[in-house]
């Protein structure tokens, strides 16, 4: 792309920009795939903040409702927070492709044109630029680990994976992501990783830098780590697998073993909370499926039969005691390179509060979510292959076992109450951004209400 016109505008002036670009973004968010809130249109849309970044560069965090724009250091308000950041230039060209998000009609920016500055190199690069060094840009604070320096002068391109946040792509060394929906306090994916560094646990890639605001709070922005450009996702893998009528026991079995690796660093790495209590998990759960029900109609028949899981947990023994997890494991959060796994990913549900994701939970919450992943994983073939789901499930578990010194199949009632809450959620999710997705959690909700295993 060409380079980016300066702004003339000082940012200062530009505390009305909501006016002018808020019709534009109106139209643009909800069609980004991270954007949360595809069920409604974006009707309030304020500015949390703006900074520019560098000439022709705007870093925003924007408000959408349904709540009024909070005050600083004010009651929060129904609605999320998104970071942007948005090229603004003199002219439009074609070479910003799906970039373009439009020209603006009037105010301080009339007649520019303003895109998705991730897609532009040079911002990319710049970025890269001012995360190598410690420094400041208004609110924005980019803060380093002295002892991993990253190098200068590395080619970035954005990666193109479904995704809920942005990821550049840095030489094939370091991967940016740029959180998308940001919520005040310390983003677990830079928490946990950093953590599990200071372990020594080499199963998960460590931070390196990363960019965090103080205001209209704080929070984390961003998380630069090495990318492993030889590894290939569990997701990846297991569709080729299944597509070449490939066993794919021997990788789940390391991959449990890994994942009870990886739990037993967390448990060191994090002092334990409160002892987890059953009946307040499965209230929770079945707050959580009425929820969902009242969004997905075709959750409702089945509504009495996955009671009956949540209330099955209240009378379970209390299992391993709770603990930071995962919290969103999937086969698509795993990589392989050469004969290891690999974890990444840390932030949890995105739809979920920080404070509820930061907080512990049963890891038994992070087994169920890998052998859901199976089950979608078999549903993307026809015949479905619920054999190889099955033989994968048996074959983690046992991995888990050797490691962790527990087995989580003599845990039935609380993997499959775990498993219920896993798939209602992933029933919610399918409905929000993948439609065409909602019978592979629908087919598992049917099982597991009526035959509930
Ligand atoms: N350290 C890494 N090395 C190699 N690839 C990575 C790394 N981190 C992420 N990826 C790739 O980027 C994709 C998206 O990363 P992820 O952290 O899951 O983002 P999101 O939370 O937006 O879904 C992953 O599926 C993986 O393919
Ligand atoms: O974007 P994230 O990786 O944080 O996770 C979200 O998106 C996932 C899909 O990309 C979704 O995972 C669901 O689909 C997967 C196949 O695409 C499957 O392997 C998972 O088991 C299933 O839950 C995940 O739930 C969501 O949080």
């Amino acid at each position: 792309m060409p380079k980016t016109a300066p702004l003339r505008t000082r940012p200062a002036r530009l505390a009305e920009p909501m006016a002018s670009l808020g019709g534009l973004l109106r139209d643009w968010l909800p069609r980004q795939r991270w954007f949360a809130g595809k069920d409604r249109p974006v009707a309030e849309l304020g500015l949390l903040s703006m900074t520019e970044l560098f000439p022709g560069c705007l870093h925003l965090l924007v408000h959408t409702g349904p709540g009024p724009v909070p005050a600083p250091g004010g009651a929060p308000s129904a609605g999320d927070c998104y970071q942007l950041l948005l090229g603004v230039r003199e002219r439009p060209s074609p070479r910003l492709g799906r970039a373009l998000i439009g020209q603006v009609q009037d105010g301080p920016l009339a007649g520019r044109t303003v895109y998705d500055a991730l897609h532009d190199p040079r911002t990319a690069q710049l970025l890269l630029e001012r995360l190598r060094l410690p420094g400041k840009a208004g609110p924005l604070r980019f803060e380093c680990d002295p002892s991993r320096p990253v190098p200068g002068g590395l080619a970035p391109r954005i990666l193109d994976a479904e995704q809920s946040n942005s990821s550049l792509v840095y030489g094939d060394e370091f991967i940016l992501k740029v959180f998308r929906r940001i919520q005040p306090g310390v983003n677990p994916d830079l928490e946990v990783p950093s953590a599990l560094a200071r372990q020594g646990c080499g199963r998960v890639p460590a931070p390196v830098a990363w960019l965090r605001t103080t205001h209209p709070y704080g929070a984390t922005l961003g998380v630069l780590q090495p990318f492993l450009h030889d590894a290939t996702d569990g997701w990846a893998l297991a569709l080729d697998a299944l597509a070449a009528g490939d066993d794919f026991t021997a990788q789940a079995h390391e991959l449990g073993r890994t994942m009870a690796e990886v739990h037993l660093a967390l448990a060191s790495a994090f002092p334990a909370g409160a002892p987890g209590e059953n009946g307040r998990t499965a209230a929770a759960m079945t707050e959580r499926l009425t929820a969902a029900a009242h969004c997905v109609p075709a959750l409702r028949p089945f509504v009495p039969g996955l009671r009956t899981a949540f209330a099955a947990l209240s009378t379970c023994d209390s299992g391993p005691p709770a603990q930071r997890i995962h919290g969103d494991l999937h086969l698509g959060q795993v990589l392989r390179a050469g004969r290891d796994w690999f974890v990444i990913d840390f932030e949890g549900e995105p739809s979920r509060p920080l404070s509820e994701r930061r907080s512990d939970h049963s890891p038994v919450r992070d087994i169920a979510g890998m052998l859901r992943s199976f089950d979608y994983a078999a549903r993307q073939r026809r015949p479905w292959r619920p054999e190889w789901a099955r033989r994968c499930r048996e074959a983690f578990c046992a991995g888990y076992a050797d490691r962790a010194g527990w087995d989580p199949r003599k845990k039935h009632g609380l993997l499959r109450a775990y498993e219920t809450d896993r798939a209602v959620y992933e029933v919610l999710y399918e409905a929000r951004h993948r439609p065409d997705w909602l019978p592979v959690p629908m087919a598992a909700i049917e099982r597991l209400a009526v035959r509930g295993d």
